[in-house]
């Protein structure tokens, strides 16, 4: 029989088949790993949850805000979520507390589950007052309705066949989950998920990776450590914040790759290069997957050097809107370093099939219908977009928002098709391999026939051996943006002892595109996104960058 589409509907048939084998094991309180659940425990306990969640009144489609840590609590919760066709809605908690009410109020969620911290500022603060069930996961049912142990207990005498008769019904085009965007360039939005969407993500992925049942996983981004067990995979839940992967302990993280064997991990850049720097080998580690920002060419050099000859290191391109696009594995990334340290942007690979991935002209407003003619030149910069089965066709409800970022596609056979419009530059190489740019909202604008892409800029001047890294925004109005590049110094650099301005000057000459680049600015630290801590704030740097030019006037 087939599985229903639904990512759940692999957890039935695991647990026949691999009933004793780890899903997950999670650090605990101790720190020690002593919590670990087996297929069939998650099997079970999420159908559990899942008819207990019913008796509530969260069947298919009730939108339920999901605030808990990635615990066994988090997964189970989730997978009884998908069982029921109900609809969890994630939303980064780290991000900003007035952004976060927004998501919240703008999702108009039916119900609220989270850890007590969760439902107390949810109680102040009034978050999500649509939410007429409330579930903790705390022990007592202190500001809400039941804990999730009361709705387990309620569930666990169910019909045998009520939670599988609840997942055969999932259709393919139900709303799976509202997932919103890491906000790195404003108000997050929220991203409709359908369950093809899903179910199309963990056949790419496993495709595109090679990933098999049995490996054991250290998925230090939360969102995907669910896709684990839809292939059979043992994640071990890492010892750290995930709101804070640059600050994570890499010798907790190590000490959890060794014990257990790790055999694939999942990392922002800023995570990986914890990793590179902290300098111990990893000899069990085949492939490590890492995505969200390019990955310094020094990250990736280094990182090769601590993992076997044979491991891979892949940096999977996409977007909480559609992912993944395209992949390079790190040989190839480091054999293109040249070219992006001359202005050609990062290689992000080929595109992932059956991708259909297409480079537009720029353009800053809504396109209605696609046509040939919106192509950009071959070996043009433009806009990317992709079409495919994990593009998803909508913001939950941001009209304007869906608006500027679909494109609908009339097909040969009279079938219509929604392209994604992934908000980047980027361009095609002859080989076929797409090279990012930087985001179309960051692009600096000089003049008529001066534009600035990030990543064309910045890796150019991350060369310079005391730059730690750099961001190009523009102060003014694009079409007469003043272009400053903002730097941050390496750690070990003593301040004011060279002329550093003189030296990006320097090196600023030595390309025709940067040549109009006058302004340098050291600055402490710069803002990054919550989520990968990787993504330059470059809105904010505009902002400042322009007060530091006016106090220099
Ligand atoms: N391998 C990669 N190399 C370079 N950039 C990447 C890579 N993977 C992802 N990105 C960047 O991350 C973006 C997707 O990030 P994400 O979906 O987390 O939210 P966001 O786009 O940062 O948030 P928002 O849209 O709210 O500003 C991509 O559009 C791209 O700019």
């Amino acid at each position: 029989m087939m599985d229903a589409c639904n990512i759940a509907a692999t957890l039935p048939r695991l647990a026949r088949e691999r009933p004793d084998q780890v899903a997950m094991r999670c650090p605990g309180r101790s720190g020690r790993y002593d919590v670990a659940v087996t297929y069939a425990d998650l099997d079970r306990r999420s159908d559990a949850i899942a008819a207990g969640l019913a008796r509530r009144g969260i069947v298919r489609g009730t939108r339920t805000v999901v605030m808990v840590r990635p615990t066994p609590e988090f997964f189970l919760l989730m997978f009884a979520l998908f069982k029921a066709g109900a609809v969890p809605v994630l939303v980064d908690p780290g991000i900003d507390r007035r952004a976060l009410k927004q998501c919240l109020d703008e999702a108009e969620p039916d119900a609220f589950i989270g850890i007590p911290l969760a439902q107390l500022a949810r109680a102040l603060l009034r978050w999500a007052r649509s939410a007429r069930v409330r579930i903790t996961t705390g022990a007592r049912a202190w500001l809400a309705d039941a804990t999730l142990a009361d709705v387990e207990r309620d569930g666990a005498n169910a019909a045998p066949d009520f939670v599988a008769t609840l997942l055969a019904d999932t259709q393919p085009d139900d709303v799976a989950a509202i997932l919103f965007t890491s906000g790195s360039t404003g108000v997050p939005k929220g991203v409709v998920y359908r369950h093809r969407h899903f179910v199309a993500q963990v056949g790419m992925l496993r495709d595109a990776f090679g990933l098999q049942a049995g490996g054991v996983d250290l998925p230090t981004f939360p969102p995907f450590a669910l896709f684990d067990p839809a292939l059979g995979v043992t994640s071990i839940i890492p010892d750290m914040d995930p709101t804070r992967p640059a600050k994570a302990d890499p010798r907790r993280l190590v000490q959890a790759i060794e014990r257990f064997g790790v055999t694939q991990l999942f990392g922002s850049p800023a995570l990986v290069g914890v990793l590179a720097r902290h300098g111990a080998h990893l000899p069990t580690v085949k492939r490590v997957l890492s995505a969200g920002a390019p990955v310094p060419p020094d990250v990736v050099a280094r990182m090769r050097e601590l993992l076997p000859d044979d491991a891979q290191l892949w940096t999977p391109y996409g977007a909480t809107e559609c992912l993944p696009v395209s992949v390079i594995e790190g040989r190839e990334l480091q054999a293109t370093r040249e070219a992006t340290e001359r202005g050609a942007g990062t290689c992000v690979g080929r595109p992932v099939p059956p991708n259909d991935v297409r480079i537009i002209r720029i353009d800053d407003g809504a396109i209605d219908a696609w046509s040939d003619a919106l192509l950009a030149k071959p070996g043009e910069v433009g806009e990317i977009t992709v079409a495919g089965p994990t593009a998803t066709d909508s913001y939950f409800r941001r009209d304007t928002a869906t608006k500027l970022g679909k494109i609908r596609e009339r097909c040969d056979d009279g079938s219509e098709r929604i392209v994604h419009r992934m908000g980047d530059l980027g361009w095609f190489d002859e080989e076929g391999r797409l090279w990012f740019c930087g985001r179309k909202t960051q692009r600096v604008v000089v003049d008529a026939s001066t534009t600035l892409c990030t990543e064309q800029v910045e890796p150019i001047f991350n060369t310079h051996p005391t730059v730690k890294r750099t961001a190009l925004v523009g102060v003014g109005e694009r079409g007469a943006q003043v272009p400053v590049l903002c730097f941050e110094l390496a750690d070990n650099v003593g301040r004011g002892i060279f002329d550093i301005d003189t030296e990006l000057r320097h090196i600023a000459e030595g390309f025709v595109h940067t040549a109009k680049i006058r302004h340098f600015l050291r600055h402490p630290g710069f803002p990054v996104d919550i989520r990968h801590n990787a993504k330059i704030g470059r809105e904010k740097l505009a902002a400042w960058a322009a007060q530091q030019l006016e106090r220099s006037a």
